[in-house]
């Protein structure tokens, strides 16, 4: 199918306007979303770097609170007297503390004698703390946190690894995971007297120190081995507690170098996988005591829909905004084609029509651009063609009369002649009239170029032709058969009489001086006539009978008008019959 140009132009602009608003829409809407990625690592890795400093800034607080404790004249009676009434006033304190941090689950003196028997400890039963007394205090000497915080010189404290909480008898917290710091209590110098001891609820430390974070927010802890210990997923926690295996590395490949030290943080574009894309930061922590350290990797993700929330929104209002764009872009093709093409079937149209023989008009020929400029040129070509053709026909005409008529004289010629006589003959069988031809012969004229040049013979041929011309009526034919010889045809001669007075009318008119150069030249001339039917039928018939006659005066030799057809018995001119004048 061969496509107008108002389809391809409108195809063409339709597929540029679309392609230049989708390319436009498509790079917005990716520099878009790269940028509001960038925007979502730094924030969610500021964010982690903030909440793994919170952690640090709480763990130091515990500890600060812990020497405090320690460092207590009570605290360090309690172990050394064992006086119910300093217990009392300790197990005020501790519960005091409870309310205030409720991470809190559980806050114990512990003496270094007796098996590392409990004297004071308040749990939080529920919410409440509750104070622990009497046969329910427990020896806990076996325990680390007691076993390794006693030797610790004054200032250090133990802090345990996350885990989770199987002691039986513990009144708070059994099977959360907790964190357990320990610092010894001692006098000035000396061995210890004891350790104060605190259990931390990790879940409830960590919603305290995430509260205020967005709530598509998503926590991850792990060990320094990657042991998972916080997860979205809460059966991925602690798996290690339960004789599995979860590690943040096998999760979060880039974690791997922030676990052995190589890199203090990694922020992670992690594909969709078994839950959405998501974007992630990690942040290595170290979490140092004297008796043991750890390496803490804290982490926060975010699902990739979310992050890219505003590009995703901005992608569909690009879109809208593309496909109107397209939409105008079309229309405009659509418009712009057939305002272009238009004028050009117009033209076109008026082209078909001049060729037709119609003149060109609804040309647009007002328009200053290119159109106008077309239909301009369409319109002068129109002016040209016709000029030429006027022209050409004046040429033709030109032709045409040249090929009907002598040149020298302007009458009409042997061949215009002859065409006549055979209409005027023609008409005269079905009519039954008469027609009479005139051969006319000048006497002589070879004198007159003899004597006075070719050129005046012309000019002699020339006023002769024109006295002829004007001698006769329209309907009659004068010719010049060639050199001085001229026809007559008398189209509605009804007689011979009356074609005897044009005869002589006409050689009258001849016998006229002719001014030539100053002389008047004499010209006489014989005249033969012939007529139709009685002298012959056809047109050369009837001509060679004029002819004849003409011969026949002319041999009498003094010029005049002689006609042929009755046959004079004894006449020396052999049938030519000579009529006298008038
Ligand atoms: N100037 C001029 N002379 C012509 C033209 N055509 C023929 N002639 C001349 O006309 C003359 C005709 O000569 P002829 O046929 O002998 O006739 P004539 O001299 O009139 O003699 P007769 O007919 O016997 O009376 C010749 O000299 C031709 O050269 C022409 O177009 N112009």
């Amino acid at each position: 199918m061969k496509l107008g140009i108002a389809t391809r132009l409108t195809l063409w602009m339709a597929v540029l306007g679309c392609g230049a608003a989708g390319l436009t829409g498509y790079y917005a809407w990716d520099a878009s979303c790269r940028l509001e990625r960038q925007s979502a690592h730094s924030e969610l890795l500021t964010s982690t770097q903030v909440l793994a400093r919170r952690i640090t800034l709480n763990l130091e607080s515990i500890e600060r609170n812990l020497q405090v404790i320690a460092r207590l004249p009570v605290t360090r009676q309690v172990l050394e007297h064992d006086r119910p009434d300093d217990a009392d006033r300790l197990a005020v304190l501790f519960a005091g503390m409870l309310d205030a941090n409720p991470s809190y689950l559980q806050l114990r003196v512990i003496a270094a004698d007796r098996h590392g028997l409990e004297r004071v400890r308040v749990d939080r039963v529920g919410s409440v703390p509750q104070r622990v007394s009497g046969a329910d205090l427990e020896e806990k000497g076996h325990f680390p946190y007691v076993a390794d915080a006693l030797p610790l010189q004054d200032g250090a404290f133990y802090l345990s690894r996350i885990s989770i909480n199987h002691e039986t008898s513990a009144g708070a917290g059994p099977g959360l995971p907790m964190l357990q710091m320990a610092i010894p209590v001692r006098e000035h110098v000396g061995p210890a007297l004891g350790v104060v001891v605190v259990n931390v609820d990790l879940n409830g430390l960590f919603r305290l120190l995430a509260a205020d974070l967005p709530e598509d927010y998503q926590l991850y802890l792990a060990n320094g081995a990657g042991d998972i210990l916080i997860h979205p997923d809460a059966n991925r926690a602690f798996a290690f507690d339960r004789g599995q295996r979860a590690l943040l590395q096998d999760e979060f490949a880039p974690v791997a170098p922030l676990l052995s030290g190589d890199r203090a943080n990694a922020v992670i574009d992690a594909p969709e996988g078994e839950r959405p894309a998501q974007i992630a930061a990690f942040v290595a922590q170290n979490i140092d005591s004297p008796a043991n350290g750890d390496r803490l990797v804290l982490g926060l993700s975010e699902a990739e829909s979310v992050a890219l929330a505003q590009s995703t929104a901005m992608g569909w209002a690009l879109l809208r905004i593309v496909g109107g764009t397209s939409l105008v872009a079309l229309l405009g093709a659509l418009l712009l084609g057939r305002a272009l093409t238009r004028p050009l079937n117009a033209m076109a149209a008026s082209a078909r029509g001049f060729a037709d023989g119609h003149e060109m008009k609804d040309l647009p020929l007002r328009r200053a651009d290119e159109l106008g400029s077309l239909a301009r040129s369409l319109y002068e070509l129109q002016a040209q063609v016709r000029r030429q053709l006027g022209e050409l026909r004046h040429k033709q005409d030109e032709l045409a009369h040249l090929s009907q008529h002598d040149s020298l004289t302007g009458l009409a010629n042997r061949r215009l002649f002859m065409d006549r006589l055979e209409q005027a003959l023609a008409l005269a069988r079905r009519h039954g009239r008469r027609v009479f031809l005139l051969f006319i012969d000048l006497d002589d004229f070879k004198i007159i170029n003899d004597r006075h040049g070719h050129s005046a013979g012309d000019e002699v041929l020339r006023v002769l032709a024109q006295r002829l011309q004007s001698q006769v009526r329209e309907l009659d034919t004068v010719a010049r058969l060639g050199g001085d010889e001229f026809v007559v045809l008398l189209g509605d001669a009804v007689d011979g009489a009356q074609a005897s007075v044009v005869a002589h009318k006409l050689l009258g008119a001849l016998r006229e001086p002719v001014s030539v150069a100053g002389l008047a030249l004499d010209i006489d001339a014989s005249i033969g006539v012939s007529n139709f039917p009685e002298d012959g039928q056809s047109a050369s018939e009837l001509l060679a009978h004029a002819d004849r006659a003409m011969y026949a005066i002319k041999a009498l030799g003094a010029g005049g008008v002689g006609f042929i057809g009755q046959v004079m018995p004894g006449d020396a001119s052999g049938g030519i019959r000579s009529v006298p004048a008038g």
